[in-house]
């Protein structure tokens, strides 16, 4: 199909050049020195059973799982919770009709939902706004916005009629109309329980505002604050994608008690992939919670040319969006990363201990100075505020310093 095709010359994903390329021995070491290291070992893979493996290729999309453990305690059970993350292309042209478009992308998700249920799946997110493509490129309104859709709207009813079928709790990042607040647009994430129960909604704390992310025109930032949703398999907080920039806004989801916290996105290479295996990292190891990283796959074309007032001619897509979506431990090691170019399920078993016994070892809560930072940001807000700058009085003595 036209419109989601990926230019041969695309590398799948940098795993798959340096297992082709670097000696086994070696690739260890390389590992160990980009990927750390959980109690000592290499994250360790876990094979994909064979029902799973023939659901995937006949719908076309890669699988990955593995699996990351903590120390065993005396007093406390581990806490295994299988984490899945789903990323994928659009399943219809954007010139379909809308309801079209919906169907398809609904019809691949809900495969990917059935392969994560197989493997025993217990919490999953998917993608930013993953029932549309993400036009907010286009600054046009229509037909875009007519994807936009209630908390309870047909697509979380999808979810829900998955979360039960699965009793896996499911986080659905989607574009919100407000039908309360006057029908206002939100780029909001409904987290439904196990039971099929609808336990809340968070919304985007930060809206890009660059390159062609202009996605101001259509929705505002969130006013709910960094809530943090108590589910029966652990407590989980999203950030929604350009929010990954912000490490206060990670800070304020592991404050909260976040033990999982997504990051569903959408973002493009020439933009932000070599912060994309970095982000989501340090928001782990700083905050001592384990992420999901999710980006969509593929290009986009629509119909219409924009411009984003940044020099560049006027074009019909966004560029390529990379997938890669991993996840990221508090102990500083991350999984094996999804492909650059197609959809995928990427599972991960973790023991919700670690978080814990990460925040014992180093102490980052405890060293954390937050009385400081408190302070500070109260000044720093005030209009009067003075930067707090001691400037070498010799500099304007010497005649080449000017
Ligand atoms: N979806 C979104 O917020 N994208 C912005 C670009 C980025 O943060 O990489």
């Amino acid at each position: 199909m036209d419109s989601i095709k990926v230019p041969p010359q695309k590398i799948e994903s940098v795993e798959k050049v340096l297992e082709k390329y670097i000696p086994e021995d070696e690739l260890k070491e390389v590992k160990r020195i980009l990927y750390g290291l959980n109690r000592g070992q290499i994250v360790e893979s876990l094979p994909i059973p064979e029902n799973v493996s023939k659901l995937a290729q006949a719908s076309n999309f890669e699988v990955v799982s593995s699996k990351i453990t903590a120390e065993p305690e005396q007093l406390r059970k581990p806490r295994i919770v299988k984490i899945g993350i789903i990323q994928n292309a659009i399943g219809a042209p954007t010139t379909d009709p809308v309801h079209d478009q919906y169907m398809a992308i609904q019809n691949k998700i809900e495969k990917m939902i059935d392969a994560a249920g197989a493997l025993g799946v217990n919490v999953l997110c998917l993608q930013e706004t993953w029932h549309m493509p993400f036009a907010f490129c286009t600054r046009e309104r229509y037909p875009w916005v007519e994807f936009a859709q209630p908390v309870d709207g047909e697509a979380t009813q999808f979810i829900q009629r998955m979360a039960r079928k699965y009793n896996m709790v499911i986080v659905s990042p989607m574009l919100e109309r407000d039908l309360v607040h006057g029908s206002t647009i939100h780029n909001t994430a409904v987290v439904v329980g196990n039971n099929g129960n609808i336990i809340g909604k968070s919304r985007k704390n930060h809206i890009p505002r660059t390159g062609d992310f202009n996605e101001s025109t259509y929705y505002m930032e969130s006013t709910l604050g960094h809530p943090v949703f108590e589910t029966v398999y652990g407590k989980i907080g999203i950030n929604i994608c350009y929010g990954r920039h912000h490490n206060l806004n990670w800070l304020a989801y592991g404050l909260n008690g976040s033990e999982i916290v997504f990051n569903p996105s959408a973002t493009v290479g020439e933009l932000s992939e070599p912060m994309w295996g970095v982000e989501a990292r340090n928001a782990a190891m700083t905050n001592n919670y384990f992420v999901g990283s999710i980006n969509r796959v593929g290009t986009e074309h629509f119909p219409n040319e924009f411009t984003s007032g940044n020099g560049k001619p006027a074009h019909k897509d966004f560029g390529h969006f990379y997938g890669s979506s991993y996840f990221s431990s508090p102990d500083n090691c991350r999984s094996p990363g999804l492909s650059r170019v197609s959809d995928g399920l990427n599972v991960c078993e973790v023991d919700l201990n670690l978080c814990q016994q990460v925040k014992d070892k180093w102490n980052f809560q405890m060293t954390g100075r937050y009385e400081l930072y408190a302070q500070f940001l109260t000044k720093y807000v005030d209009p009067n505020y003075q930067p707090q700058i001691i400037k070498d009085p010799s500099i304007n003595q010497h005649s080449n310093q000017k």
